[in-house]
């Protein structure tokens, strides 16, 4: 196990991880990456091209082209990426999966695929990547009922692999009872709460900033 408190990553940025699939890790990496001016990196995509998360964030912030690190894996059945690997007779390999060289003011918004423990294939799972790369963790959760669980549960699987938690970001609707409880059993502070937007498009995101600006300032990107 890596003790990633003594070990500072090569460079800055946050790993978003979430309590599911379809959390709005996303959503939440868009409203990272106009809130830091970050890059992004989707290391491990699956499902159809569609579906592609990088460029939803291209939708959603109007980042450059140059801001953007190509997927190091990516398979076209929406399936967790050790079966959507398989599916096309590949194993994914977890040293072809490197942190993209960037420059020293550069900060990085590296999204997961999934959730905390979907296997990469019969060895390894995202929390292994997170390791590897040793950037600090968000992790997105719902904000209803049923989140507690998700939450600390997640929590729990990284703390256990000695990664840094840099918070927990609630997507939802607000809801005092569910960020106290993550809070207090969690022992990781909430460090914003997301409301949920009629529609998502750049100008909602734009609107979100200020709900992540004390976060930013906590990172020196403000
Ligand atoms: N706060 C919100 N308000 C409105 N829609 C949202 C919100 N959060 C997420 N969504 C929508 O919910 C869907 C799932 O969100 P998102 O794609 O961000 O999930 P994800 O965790 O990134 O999923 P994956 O595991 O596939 O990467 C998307 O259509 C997204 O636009
Ligand atoms: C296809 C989907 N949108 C994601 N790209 C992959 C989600 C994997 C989830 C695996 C699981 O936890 O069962
Ligand atoms: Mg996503």
């Amino acid at each position: 196990m890596q003790d990633s408190s003594s070990v500072k990553s090569s460079i800055n940025g946050l790993f978003v991880t979430g309590t599911d699939t379809e959390v709005g890790k996303t959503f939440v990496s868009a409203a990272l990456v106009k809130s830091l001016t970050a890059s992004y990196w989707k290391p491990v995509q699956t499902g159809p091209d569609q579906d592609h998360d990088t460029p939803e964030i291209q939708r959603l912030t109007g980042i450059a082209e140059r801001s953007i690190y190509p997927c190091s894996y990516s398979f076209p059945d929406p399936l967790s990426p050790h079966e959507a690997a398989r599916r096309v007779g590949q194993t994914i390999d977890l040293s072809n999966i490197n942190l993209p060289s960037i420059s020293e003011d550069e900060f990085l918004i590296v999204e997961g695929a999934g959730g905390a423990l979907v296997p990469l294939n019969d060895q390894f799972m995202m929390t292994d990547l997170m390791v590897k790369v040793n950037l600090p963790v968000v992790i997105v959760a719902r904000s209803g009922l049923g989140t507690i669980n998700h939450t600390l549960l997640t929590i729990e699987a990284l703390k256990s692999r000695g990664l840094t938690l840099a918070g927990v970001i609630m997507n939802g609707p607000e809801n005092r009872g569910n960020r106290e409880a993550i809070e207090e059993y969690g022992t990781v502070p909430v460090v914003a709460e997301l409301p949920r937007c009629e529609s998502v498009t750049a100008e909602s995101i734009v609107g979100l900033m200020p709900r992540l600006q004390r976060f930013s300032e906590s990172l020196n990107r403000n």
